[in-house]
């Protein structure tokens, strides 16, 4: 089978350390093309890495017929200008997350062509210590899962980095809220029905510094979660069921070095956990290689425009609450 040809969008540091490795190390696929708003910028970096051709826009990229699958990890606030471009000009589009500034920026991708796939880049979701936690789920092992409560921070002051930037959907909400919510989809296997939440901003920037929500999933179940970009780094997820918990230790930035599950021992809690050891692996690399799979077999991923609206959905509640300071129903 031939190898998915890829073109990347900019020069953007998780391009640069992650996704553009994984581009180069999967089985089924290859870098094509690197564009860059400075086309120096894009020449020295696709120079560094070998790759023929360096675009000094991000539309003569698109235009090139070549190319089959474009890796957007642009700042917020152009991830659904630049998709749609791409899906329009026929290229399939794996799109950083979140998909885009707010649920009516999102819905414009509903225009996108429907011969190629768009893809919120949720890597966690190919991380295989995430099918084991589905696995277990589904097992009954935990009992019932009613609650599941996430922890993710780091601290980032710099003025110039785009999480401190409101205008381009700087905040740690957008940032890494999101993976809060996906995770928890997973884990439940439904979806958010209304929410509640508590938000500090930063009083320079503008931009949420530590916020929390309660997402009601309905059925007597339910996330809560707190981010920050202005904390200890730290993150965590405990999934807690009636019988037993299942603790993810390095649910978002895992390395690739081995993840660890920890399991709790029914009424023994947690004076005996079983550890659970999930094998290393580069969940860039897993997520390119399936999306190239699915472009190359034309069977999409069950992760399209319209599961990222559901995340986009449930951010714009959080910050709906924060404005009318109650709970905000969705859907
Ligand atoms: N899945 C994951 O693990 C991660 C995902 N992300 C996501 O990736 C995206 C980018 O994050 P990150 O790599 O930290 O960002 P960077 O600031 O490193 O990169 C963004 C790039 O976008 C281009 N750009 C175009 N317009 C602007 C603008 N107005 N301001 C700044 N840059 C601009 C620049 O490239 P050029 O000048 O070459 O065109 C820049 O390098 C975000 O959506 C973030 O959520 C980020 C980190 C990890
Ligand atoms: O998606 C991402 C992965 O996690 C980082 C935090 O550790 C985020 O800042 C980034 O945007």
């Amino acid at each position: 089978m031939r190898k998915i040809r890829w073109g990347v969008l900019s020069t953007a540091k998780i391009g640069r350390e992650l996704v553009i490795p994984a581009i180069m190390n999967a089985a089924n696929a290859e870098l094509v093309a690197i564009a860059s708003r400075d086309e120096a910028r894009a020449k020295a970096l696709a120079d560094s890495l070998g790759v023929a051709k360096a675009y000094g826009s991000y539309e003569a990229m698109l235009a090139d017929p070549e190319i089959d699958a474009i890796y957007n990890p642009l700042p917020n606030h152009l991830h659904v200008d630049l998709t749609l471009a791409a899906a329009r000009a026929g290229k399939h589009v794996l799109c950083e997350k979140p998909i885009g500034m707010d649920l009516k920026d999102a819905e414009r991708l509903r225009e996108s062509p429907k011969n190629v796939f768009v893809m919120e880049a949720f890597m966690i979701r190919f991380h295989p210590q995430w099918q084991r936690v589905r696995d277990i789920v589904a097992s009954g092992d935990l009992g019932e899962v009613r609650a599941v409560q996430t922890f993710f921070s780091y601290f980032n002051d710099d003025p110039s980095n785009v999480r401190n930037m409101a205008d381009i959907g700087g905040g740690g909400i957008l940032d890494i809220g999101c993976y809060a919510i996906t995770s928890a989809r997973m884990a439940f296997g439904s979806d958010p029905k209304r929410v509640v939440s508590l938000i500090d901003r930063d009083p320079a920037f503008g931009t949420d510094r530590l916020a929390s929500a309660l997402i009601d999933f309905g059925d007597g179940k339910r996330c809560d979660f707190t981010v920050s970009t202005q904390l200890v780094p730290f993150q965590r997820v405990h999934i807690m069921g009636t019988r037993k918990r299942l603790t993810v230790l390095i649910p978002f930035n895992q390395p690739t070095t081995d993840a660890i599950l920890q399991l709790s021992q029914g009424a023994r809690g947690d004076t005996d956990l079983e550890t659970i050891v999930i094998d290393g692996c580069d969940q860039y690399q897993r997520e390119v290689e399936a999306f190239s799979e699915a472009i190359a077999t034309g069977t999409p991923l069950p992760y399209g425009i319209e599961d990222a609206l559901v995340n986009m959905a449930t951010l714009d509640a959080i910050f709906e609450s924060e404005r009318t300071n109650g709970w905000v129903s969705l859907g």
